[in-house]
């Protein structure tokens, strides 16, 4: 068995045919089954179609040495492997895309030289910030720039693309050229690449590892599956989290089997062990590789298949439009995307600033209904959100929350672990309209196991929806209570508002305290004591409030189930925020 080399994970991924197989193939030494393009499909379209996996090594750098006396004996000549995931970049692949910039520490993107930034190297990016947290930008196809003006090209693209990266997470990553098929198809295989050797050293200076965990669930992404006469049935794939021996039983979700291992390679050397971060061919006792092209192998009964998740939301500034409550979406759940239509909420009025909370959902709290993901700053799809969240009662305008949930009902059942990632995209907009699909990302943070998640879960999620009524204040009887009309019918039990609050035009907030009389009149607790009373007192009948206030509150509680509104089953918690505004106009100015 081979001594064990450090891993790790780079991805190639840009627009299509920027050259990021070519680039793959000159940087590689050793390739997987499924490298460079090796699949009749892929030859047959001239495209890259799936995850590619290549590797080359390097003696292990300095920066990446263990401290003399730390950890483990370092081996005689430490390596460190770079795998090189080589992405398709056709539109129509974005979730393959994603599947790749999942399982990656670092990621390359391969800009055309002659074009720059296109619409894919953008969405690229867009997935490379929410995924990732390294970035080398490389300039492919120098070659075909004009002998005598290359290095001012050069040199502009470079500085175009750092301005781009300028807003960014990946503000000031280094931008190098090279050519990796000097010639493009039609060169002999004899031409050499340009500029390699330059980019493994780049490559080999900004590499960190990042800390792998061994213990924890074993959890593997598949990218491919064969089986090999005699011996069994093969996944290949990327460790995401735990680690593997041989023996080890492991369980195939997707097909409920459990297997054992029975052996395994790295790039095609024997090993006895694998941890978070190694590409890894596992061989289990047979299974129908067809079943499983792709998908997720794990430590048995360590994942869940979920029908509906709440996630933390939040909205990629480059989509255009709004995101509304309802809308379905793609949504890619860790390494699977079905169709879920979203419900958007926010915290409640008095926990706008509260810090946001990223590996668990608090089903204690109550949350406001949002129409929209509401956005911060000049955005116009925030002014729109806030109108149409305004229309509905809710207090959005001008403040937005520093967290955003949203329930996320799946269309068919997705199996993931917890907190993975969430990607929103609306794949179906036409790849030629030059704009980004991707609508949102988040953090799985609570997955619904049920099938009747509607009846059992969502009536402990306290999602509300605020509503306000507009009634007058009928006169004032002392310095702490006003007795109101006109927001409640004469046969309404009043006793069902007792304890909302109420706010008066002037200012004052108040509490509703019992009914009085008969006739759907109320009197209202004022803390404070009420301003301008004299005059209130005396003053003629108030004028009842233009009819444009919100929703009428017939039902008791005030406070409406926000989302299924028609349908029966479910119904979420009737207590929670409660802010009715009662108004009475201003008092008159005295001559
Ligand atoms: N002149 C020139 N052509 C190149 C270079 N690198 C790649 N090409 C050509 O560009 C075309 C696309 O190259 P690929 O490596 O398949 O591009 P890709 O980005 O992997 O394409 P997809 O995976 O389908 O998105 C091929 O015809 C290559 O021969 C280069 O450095 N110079
Ligand atoms: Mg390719």
């Amino acid at each position: 068995m081979a001594g064990r080399r450090v891993n790790v994970n780079v991805g190639v991924l840009g627009h299509i045919d920027s050259g990021k197989t070519a680039l793959a193939r000159a940087l590689s030494t050793t390739a997987s089954t499924a490298a460079f393009d090796k699949q009749p499909q892929s030859r047959e379209r001239g495209i890259t179609l799936d995850l590619g996996f290549s590797c080359f090594s390097v003696p292990l750098p300095a920066h990446l040495r263990p401290a003399p006396g730390a950890g483990p004996e370092p081996e005689p000549e430490p390596r460190l492997q770079v795998t090189l995931v080589d992405c398709p970049g056709h539109a129509s692949l974005i979730r393959t895309i994603i599947g790749g910039a999942q399982i990656i520490d670092l990621m390359m993107l391969v800009i055309d030289v002659t074009k720059g930034m296109q619409t894919q190297s953008a969405e690229c990016l867009v997935i490379g910030q929410i995924a990732c947290q390294k970035l080398v930008v490389v300039l492919n196809k120098t070659d075909l720039l004009p002998e005598g003006k290359k290095q001012a090209a050069i040199d502009r693209m470079t500085k175009k693309m750092q301005k781009t990266l300028e807003s960014t997470k990946f503000r000031g990553a280094p931008v190098i050229p090279v050519a990796a098929k000097p010639g493009g198809p039609d060169a002999p295989e004899t031409e050499a690449p340009q500029g390699i050797p330059e980019l493994i050293e780049l490559l080999t200076s900004q590499i960190s590892i990042p800390t792998r965990d061994p213990s924890g669930p074993f959890l593997m992404s598949v990218d491919h599956c064969f089986s090999i006469k005699g011996q069994g049935t093969v996944m290949t794939g990327t460790i995401l989290s735990g680690s593997v021996s041989l023996g080890d039983s492991v369980e195939i979700p997707a097909l409920k089997v459990v297997r054992k291992v029975k052996s395994m390679q790295m790039f095609h050397t024997p090993v006895s062990s694998a941890v978070q971060g190694d590409r890894l061919g596992i061989c289990v006792t047979q299974f129908d590789p067809k079943l499983l092209e792709r998908g997720l192998v794990c430590a048995p009964e360590s994942l869940h298949t979920v029908h509906a998740a709440l996630i933390s939301v939040e909205k990629i500034p480059y989509f255009r439009g709004p995101l509304q409550t309802k809308a379905k979406f793609h949504i890619t759940v860790g390494h699977e995307t079905v169709m879920g239509r979203v419900m958007f909420f926010g915290p409640a009025p008095d926990s706008l600033d509260r810090e946001p909370v990223l590996d668990s959902f608090d089903f204690s709290r109550e949350y406001l209904f949002q129409e929209q993901y509401l956005c911060p700053g000049p955005d116009p799809a925030a002014a729109h959100a806030a109108e149409a969240d305004e229309k509905a009662g809710q207090v959005s305008a001008g403040r937005c929350p520093r967290q955003q949930w949203a329930l996320v009902e799946f269309e068919k059942p997705v199996t993931c672990p917890r907190l993975c990632l969430v990607i929103g995209s609306r794949l179906d907009a036409d790849i030629h309209a030059n704009t980004c699909r991707l609508a949102f990302h988040g953090v799985l943070l609570h997955g619904l196991e049920d099938r009747n998640y509607a009846e059992s879960a969502l009536p402990t999620l306290r999602v509300y929806k605020l509503k306000q009524k507009h009634g007058v204040v009928e006169r004032v009887l002392d310095d702490h209570s006003v007795i109101g009309r006109s927001l409640f019918k004469k046969e309404t039990n009043i006793q069902l508002f007792v304890g909302l609050r109420v706010q008066l035009s002037t200012g004052e907030l108040g509490v509703i305290d019992s009914a009085f009389g008969q006739s759907g009149k109320f009197k209202v607790h004022v803390p404070g004591s009420v301003a301008g009373r004299g005059r209130r007192e005396t003053g003629p009948p108030l004028p009842s409030p233009p009819s444009s206030s919100l929703g009428a509150c017939e039902q008791p509680g005030l406070l409406e189930e926000a989302f299924h509104p028609k349908s029966p089953s479910p119904k979420f918690g009737r207590r929670g925020v409660r802010v009715p505004v009662l108004r009475r106009p201003c008092p008159p100015t005295p001559h």
